[in-house]
Formats: structure tokens, sequence, C-alpha cells
């Protein structure tokens, strides 16, 4: 907790301010019994009516100005608490950003947004509340005390009874409470777990009428939260009857003792009115305190889990001396072939689609090579890869085959830098890419992944999310190239149409598509293709293969599928099995030399002749 109010430095400033409102507020409650007392013993008692006036007329200015300090210090500490809340979650947000998939992984989706919206709000609510109470309850307190043993000593003994048992009753229960409140932030996780994956698999959930199960899965890890909601209120719920009984047995105790007393002529009726008060700021502060204490063990429950997001350094980091970044690839000469692909959108085909001739490629620009590249999921026994060796040169395509789960995505990722290999070493024109920018390495790469990711807003934004600057002719010949210009053009509003959230209005293979145009608008270096043309028909799939290899002629292509048909035609084909090269070649010599890739040919393309 106290780590993260290093966000309070931007208002160290406003903090004072506000800690003076309340403090100014505090002294005004500290001195009201003592005028009300007054105003009973010299001005009731003594008949005194033009001393009432007077002091009464003092009382009300010191309320109103008091009021005033109050209503300032809650909205200043209203506007620091919100302004910590939006840092904190902008922070954790911008750090989340940074972690490799591994700490993905590690953490989890869900619990990332409930940390990042729950648990801070947890902590925000926290540092509202100490900004009111921090100086509040122990002025009430200690003032409090100080005022009641002037007022009259003797009867000051009861406070000393009472305090130290409320604050042992506070501190009892504040321990129990922390524990519960550390598993029911675990269970919101829990529920938020449950929810997205409804939420996001709703048509699988309907199409095998799972809906009574997955509602039962909710129920449960709802009741789950709920009851562990329920004993932490339980417990919270004992605290208020206890306290009040010792509050009102201490009441008993100073009415019947002060009454004594006057009778015996030791103290003034209004003196046991003020002392009365003081003893009811006391409790009403050690009241804040235990009101604090039911949110501090939550509060610290989730900023040990913020903190423990922001102290996750990331696996994958930049080195401290990158290599030097690869030029961009925009000077290279255009060849004709592309741009007739892209007619009628040929005026302003981008350096990269408008096809570099190979020859006239600088020095062999985006050479992939893996040697000896091994790795292991963090906590899997076996590697997802292991021995991992071959060349992907530029002007060639190099398709990478295997059944699920052989290791594809994973070799993939690696290049990607999503993760780093345990062995071996992935280069780029013979740079590690460990010792290269993130952002450089990536900038040499157009990826398209095997799942289709799109984000809201019109199909030209989401193109443009390779090329920022891209004109919308050259995005048109992107979608062009990706054989989706036809299906776009046909869309209210061309390639302006909207695409809904998560592309719900496209199909599979329309929005591959445009995921595919996105990565073709890029100027790049190496194009990777993750089992993207998996939703489009052999038709199309044949066209837009012919299509990359035409345009893309000069840039390393790799191309990650399960369907023969899309690798056949590859340079070189790297056959994959249970994480392992099975064989490397081209169609007619894995036929002939690895018995993995007939394997596959034959459960495909049985009877198909292709051989
Ligand atoms: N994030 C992960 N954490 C742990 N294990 C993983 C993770 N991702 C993949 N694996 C495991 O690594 C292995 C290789 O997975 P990968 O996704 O690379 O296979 P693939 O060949 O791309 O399969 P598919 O064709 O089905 O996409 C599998 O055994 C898988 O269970």
């Amino acid at each position: 907790m106290v780590k993260l109010l290093r966000f309070l430095h931007p208002y160290r400033f406003l903090i004072p301010v506000e800690l003076t409102m309340i403090f100014l507020q505090s002294l005004a409650n500290l001195y009201l019994p003592t005028l009300m007392s007054d105003i009973v013993d010299f001005g009731i008692v003594k008949g005194n009516v033009p001393y009432i006036f007077r002091m009464g007329t003092w009382m009300l200015l010191v309320t109103v100005g008091g009021a005033a300090c109050s209503v300032l210090g809650s909205l200043l500490a209203s506007r620091i608490s919100a302004g910590f809340g939006h840092r904190l979650r902008a922070e954790v947000f911008a750090h989340v950003t940074r972690f490799s998939l591994q700490e993905f992984d590690h953490v989890g989706t869900a619990s990332l947004i409930t940390r990042t919206t729950n648990d801070v709000t947890q902590v925000q609510q926290m540092v509202n509340m100490m900004l009111r109470m921090m100086v509040m309850a122990p002025l009430s307190c200690i003032g409090g005390i100080i005022m009641a043993v002037v007022t009259n000593a003797k009867l000051s003994v009861i406070i000393v009874i009472v305090v130290p048992v409320l604050a042992f009753t506070v501190a009892v229960i504040f321990r129990r409470g922390m524990a519960w409140f550390r598993q029911m932030q675990a269970k919101i996780d829990q529920l938020n777990r449950v929810l997205r994956e409804n939420l996001t698999g709703i048509r699988v959930i309907r199409a095998f009428n799972r809906i009574e199960h997955e509602r039962r899965r909710f129920d449960a890890a709802s009741r789950d939260l709920t009851e562990t909601a329920v004993t932490v209120n339980k417990i919270m719920a004992a605290l208020w009857p206890v306290m009040m009984l010792i509050i009102n047995f201490a009441t008993i105790a100073i009415l019947w003792f002060g009454a004594v007393r006057i009778d015996h002529g030791a103290m003034q009726v209004g003196n046991l009115m003020a002392f009365l008060q003081y003893v009811m700021q006391i409790f009403f502060a050690i009241m804040m305190v235990s009101m604090m204490s039911f949110m501090i063990p939550r509060a610290s429950a989730s900023a040990a889990r913020i903190q423990e997001v922001l102290a996750l350094r990331p696996a994958v980091a930049d080195p401290p001396q990158a290599a030097e970044p690869v030029p961009a690839v925009a000077t290279r000469p255009s060849a004709p072939d592309a741009v007739r692909l892209a007619a009628p959108y040929a005026a302003e085909v981008p350096a990269r689609l408008a096809a570099p001739h190979a020859a006239e490629v600088p020095a062999r620009h985006g050479v992939v090579t893996f040697e000896g590249v091994t790795f292991r999921y963090p906590g899997a026994e076996a590697p997802a890869l292991a021995g991992i060796t071959f060349t992907a040169s530029p002007g060639e395509v190099t398709a990478i085959i295997g059944s699920t789960g052989a290791g594809k995505t994973t070799l993939v990722h690696l290049l990607l830098r999503f993760y780093d290999a345990e062995r071996g070493s992935i280069r780029i024109d013979g740079v590690d890419v460990r010792d290269m920018k993130q952002a450089d390495l990536r900038r040499r790469i157009a990826y398209v992944p095997q799942r289709t990711v799109l984000f809201s807003g019109s199909v030209a934004d989401n193109v443009r999310y390779g090329k920022e600057d891209a004109t919308d002719d050259e995005v048109r010949a992107a979608l062009a190239m990706a054989q989706a210009i036809d299906f776009v053009e046909a869309m209210e509003g061309g390639i302006h149409a909207e695409v809904a959230q998560a592309g719900t209005n496209l199909s599979g293979g329309q929005k591959q598509r445009i995921a595919i145009a996105r990565a073709l608008v890029r100027n790049a270096d190496i194009y990777v293709f993750d089992d993207s043309f998996s939703a489009l028909d052999y038709k199309t799939d044949a066209r837009l293969r012919q299509a990359i290899r035409q345009a893309l002629r000069g840039a390393t292509v790799i191309i990650v599928a399960q369907r023969v048909a899309t690798v056949m035609d590859a340079d070189q084909i790297i056959v994959l099995d249970e994480g392992r090269m099975a064989g490397i070649g081209r169609h007619a010599e894995l036929l002939a030399t690895c018995p993995v890739y007939r394997e596959i040919v034959a459960s495909q393309l049985a009877g198909e002749g292709i051989a």
C-alpha cells in the first residue's frame, strides 16, 4: 500500500491544503462543546441573556466555519483520490502493455482486468478515507482526551478504561478481516473469468446447448463470492454492536459519576455536557479508525495485487545496447506485376506492395535463421520446440506444416519475440533478435495471427493499423491483394464501412482477409502468415497465395498452414512433429524422404494425384 502512495506525488501541494481544512474543521469540533458549556454555566444558569446571545453568535460562526472547511476538505480529498486512481490505473495499464505473453499467461487476462479496475477502485477509496481521517481521527481522539481531562480530570478515568477496550476490539476484528478480504478479491477474479468466457464463448455455448451448464458455473462462482462476502460482513457486523455496547456503558458511567460530582458541587452541568461530547468525539474517532480498519484489509489486499503486477518484470526486454535498426525497405524499386495485381488502385501502391525485384534488393534483407532453438512454456515438462534449425531467405516462401500442437504458432511467436528461446538463437540478417529493440524487430515483420483480431472502427482504420499513414489507395491496393476488395466495396461505405466490435459483422474468411490486408499494407522485410488462410475457400486461398508470391517477391515469406494445398508450391517446407523438425525440403523431396509429411499428405489429399 505504502509503495503505491508515490502516485500521490503530483498532489503534494494540494494535500497540505486539504489537511489544513480538515484540521480546522476538527479544531472547530473541539471548541464547540466548551462554548456550549460556557453558555449553559454562565448564561443559562445565571440568566445572563446578553452573554447567551454573544456566545451563541460566536458558536454559530464557529459552526459555519467548521462546515465550510469540512466541505472544502472533502471536495479536495475526492479530487486527489480520483486523480490518484487515474494515475495508478494508467500506470498499471502502461506496465501491462510491456508484458511479454509469458506474464499474460502467468497472471491471466481476467485477473489483469480486475486488478486494473476493481482493485484500483478499492485503493482509491482507501486513499480518500485516509485523506479525510488521518488528521481528523487523531486530533479528535487526542484533542478530545486533553479537553476531557481539562474539563474534569477525575471523570476521565472512565476514558482510560474504555479506550483500550475499544481499541483491542477493533484490532481483533481487523486481524480476522484481512485474510477474508484477500480471498474476496481472488473470488472476484474467478467470477470475472467465468463471465468473460461466457460472454466471448456465447456462440459455442448456445450451439452446444450448454446455457444451463454455464448458468450453474456462473451461479457457483457467484455463490462462492457471496458466501465469502457474507462471512466478511458478519465479522464486520459484529464490530458495531460490540462498540455501541461499550460506548453506551461508558455514557451511563459518565452520567452516573458526573451526577454524583454535580451533587457534591465538584462539577457544573455545562461541564458534564461538554465532557460527554468530548468522550463522544473520542469514541467517534475510534469508530472512524474501525471504519478504516474495515477498508484497510481489503485495500491492502488490492494494493498487494496491484503491486504484484507492477513488480513483474517482462521476461522479454530490450537490450541495454540495441543493434542499429535496419533502414526501411521503402526505397526498393517496383515491379509491374504487383501493380497490375493491385489495379485499379495502382496509383499509390506502396513501394513494398509494388514488389521489389529480388535481384535489386540490397544485400539479403530479412534472412531469418533459427539455430538449435529449443523452447519450453513456463511449467511445462516437455519443450514445445526442440532443436529447430533452418534459414528462411528473402525471395522465398518458407512453409511450416504439422499437426495441431506441433509447435507452429510457438515458432512464429519466438520469431516475433513474444517469448524468448531457452536455447539456441534466432537471427535476422545475422543479428540475434534479443539484441534488437522489440519495436525495431517488429517493424520489420508483417504478421497475420492465427486468431483474427479486428478493432472497432472502419475497414480502412483496421488496415491502417499496419501502416498509419497509408493513403486510401494504398488501403485499397492491400485489400485487393488480400482478395478482400470485392466484398469491402460491396459494404455500405466501402473501405470506410464500420467494423463492429471484434468484427462480428463479418464472416470468418472476411475478417481473415482484412487482417491479411493489414499486414500487406506494411513495408516489411518478413511476412508471417500464421494459419491465415484456414477460413478461405481453396480458390481464394490459391489466388491469394499467387498474389502474395508476386507482390512480396524479394521479401521473406513464412506461411504456417495445416493444409498441404497451401504449402505445396513453397520453396521450402518445414515439417514439425511434436516440437521437432521431421523434415525440410520441397514438396516432392519430402514426399520421397519424410514419412510424417507423407502421412499428412495421405490424410488430406489421398487420391488427388498430388505426387
Ligand atoms: N501459452 C501456452 N502455455 C503453455 N503451453 C502452451 C501455450 N501455448 C501452446 N502451448 C503448448 O505448446 C505446444 C505447441 O503449441 P502451438 O500453439 O505452437 O501448436 P500449433 O502447431 O500452432 O497448433 P495449431 O495448429 O493447433 O495451432 C502445444 O502442446 C500446446 O499445448
